[in-house]
């Protein structure tokens, strides 16, 4: 799982995050400009800390002492933004293949039909991004971040901009992926409901801390 003690400085902003983490789901909520973006960038590899560590599994991610600083490709961590980002020129079973381009599907965490079951995909496979609703894109983009198997999952408030009929529709597969995976996820969002519904382990960001 993941432990970090590190600092991040902006100009105007400071974070310092330590967390060792226990449980399977790890909720963050806070306050907008709280830093919770900066603290997902920073474990994905978009940015790099200052000073301090970030391992997963006991593997050193970053490590400024050492100058390590795992490249974002090498990390193994899946990143969901509010929006589904997908290729629009490609349709929905490309987009999930996609995520296979580098790894041999047999070897994955997940196999692509295990995944198109979880998420249930199989009628929208044919179609293009552009034929999706939001939460149908959004379960794509959860699936093709399953697909390339990560050790961790982030996601980074999934379902800010979608209307509560189709958040009720996307808290249900995550949960499913809760109970169905081992899989380690950090779940940054504003609505402490979704993280009870989801039975996850609280954290409060304040100012540029985790608390
Ligand atoms: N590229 C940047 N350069 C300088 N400062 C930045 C940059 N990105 C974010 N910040 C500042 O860092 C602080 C934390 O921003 P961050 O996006 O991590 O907050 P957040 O908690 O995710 O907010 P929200 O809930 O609105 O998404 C804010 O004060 C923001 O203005």
């Amino acid at each position: 799982m993941l432990r970090c003690n590190f600092n991040f400085q902006y100009a105007d902003f400071q974070l310092h995050a330590q967390i060792d983490m226990q449980a399977q789901l790890l909720g963050i909520m806070g306050a907008s400009g709280s830093g919770k973006s900066t603290f997902l960038k920073n474990i994905v590899g978009l940015l790099q800390p200052q000073d301090g560590f970030i391992a997963l599994n006991e593997q050193l991610l970053d490590d400024a002492q050492s100058k390590l600083h795992v490249p974002m490709h090498q990390r193994r961590i899946g990143l969901i933004f509010q929006k589904a980002c997908l290729f629009p020129h490609l349709n929905v079973m490309q987009n999930l293949r996609y995520a296979l381009r580098f790894q041999n599907e047999a070897l994955g965490r997940f196999s692509f039909d295990e995944v198109v079951d979880l998420l249930q995909l199989k009628a929208l496979l044919k179609r293009r991004s552009h034929q999706l609703s939001g939460g149908e894109a959004q379960r794509v983009s959860i699936g093709r971040a399953l697909l390339s198997s990560p050790d961790l999952l982030l996601l980074d408030e999934p379902l800010t901009g979608l209307d509560s009929q189709l958040k009720e529709q996307i808290l249900p597969f995550l949960k499913d992926i809760k109970a169905h995976t081992q899989l380690p996820m950090i779940y940054v969002t504003h609505h402490l409901e979704e993280l009870r519904y989801l039975d996850a382990q609280v954290m409060y960001m304040a100012n540029g801390k985790i608390t």
